[in-house]
């Protein structure tokens, strides 16, 4: 599987029509520069069209202006630069923003202290003052008092007020960035973690490394390719969404599932036995395989869709390629015993049931 590059996902919001009507512009551009219509020249030129990415728009522009070819290369570049990056640069100015919050509030606090020490020296000299002082005077150099204590209490309640602002801007930025990286994580097609997550969920179970209770499953579906020769790649997404559902519906809190690759997904097990880590892939497997999944466009009836897999138990002096290669090996086998079924890497074996 080509390595997962894309940190954050670029986000559309348009609505189904302009999304058409940026199609129907499109790919005349394509043409013009006989690109290919593939996913990253047609990301080029839908978002060139759309016309809300300004420095991709400038930079095609350009070329145009100069009569340079956009070729297949550029596309690539720009995809990189102007999209990918783009994504990332978000990322950045939220943390920009941050560091401008804090060194506003920092200068806020600084401004208030000014006018307390200010304050303080006033009514240091006033209280000197009323030493000296007739009763007469005294009412006056009072109500000097009275007006520099108004003064900070002005000055403590527009600090508070502010900070309040300042907390709440750094809650909403919280957010983003905890949206930011959960997106980073998160497959778009299945909600499951994707494969740069779990390679580092993977490292941190060798790290626990807990010698029998901690397993890992591979699961893949059988004769996917079938399903979307015959249904279409939406209705072969459909079973990729379900086959994700199917495995959250039994995945006890706190273990991991993850896209491990196209159609292949794989589990992370913490604290389990053989036997239970069995059972759970055993569920899983009948469940999906009991299931009658619809077609997408005209809920015509699929024919049973199964899985298989293959699931190793972390050994002393394990590292990630020898247990994943022994969970590889174990699933090669359920494919090779003839799929639908689970397969250890000790070789016990759940036969299929259904
Ligand atoms: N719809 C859809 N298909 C995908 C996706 N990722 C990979 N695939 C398809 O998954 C299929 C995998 O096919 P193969 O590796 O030949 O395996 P298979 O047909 O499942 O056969 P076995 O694994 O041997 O049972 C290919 O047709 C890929 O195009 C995806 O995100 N969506």
């Amino acid at each position: 599987m080509a390595e997962d590059r894309i940190s954050f996902i670029p986000r559309y919001h348009e609505t189904p029509d302009q999304a058409a009507e940026y199609l129907r512009l499109a790919l005349p551009l394509l043409s013009k520069h006989r690109l290919p219509v593939n996913p990253v020249n047609y990301a080029i030129g839908y978002d060139y069209v759309a016309g809300n990415n300004r420095p991709l728009r400038e930079a095609i522009d350009r070329l145009q202006q100069t009569r340079q070819p956009l070729t297949p290369e550029l596309c690539i570049r720009f995809y990189k630069e102007y999209i990918l990056d783009e994504a990332a640069r978000r990322f950045e100015k939220v943390g920009d923003s941050l560091q401008h919050l804090v060194s506003d509030t920092l200068s806020e606090v600084e401004k208030t202290e000014t006018q307390a020490s200010h304050s303080a020296t006033t009514l240091e000299r006033q209280a000197a003052l009323l030493q000296q002082q007739e009763p007469a005077q005294i009412a006056e150099i009072l109500q000097t008092v009275i007006q520099e204590t108004r003064n900070l209490a002005a000055a403590g309640s527009e600090l508070r007020s502010n900070l309040q602002a300042t907390n709440q801007e750094i809650h909403q930025l919280r957010a983003e960035l905890e949206m930011m990286k959960e997106a980073a994580f998160t497959d778009a097609l299945t909600g499951l973690l994707n494969r740069r997550a779990f390679d580092m969920k993977i490292q941190q179970l060798l790290a626990d490394a807990q010698v029998g209770t901690s397993f890992l499953l591979l699961l893949d579906l059988d004769h996917f390719k079938k399903i979307n020769d015959r249904y279409g790649h939406l209705t072969g997404d459909k079973v990729l969404r379900f086959t994700a559902q199917v495995i959250r519906q039994h995945l006890p809190p706190d273990q991991i599932a993850a896209r491990y690759g196209g159609e292949e997904m794989a589990i992370l097990l913490y604290g389990f036995d053989r036997m239970r880590a069995l059972h759970l892939a055993e569920q899983i497997r009948e469940t999906l395989a009991k299931s009658r999944l619809k077609r997408r466009d005209n809920e015509e009836p699929i024919g049973q869709v199964t899985l298989s897999i293959g699931l190793a138990g972390l050994e002393e002096n394990d590292t990630i390629d020898s247990l994943i290669e022994r969970a590889d090996q174990a699933l090669y086998e359920a494919k090779r015993q003839g799929r639908n079924r689970v397969i250890d890497d000790r070789g016990l074996l759940r036969h299929k049931s259904t």
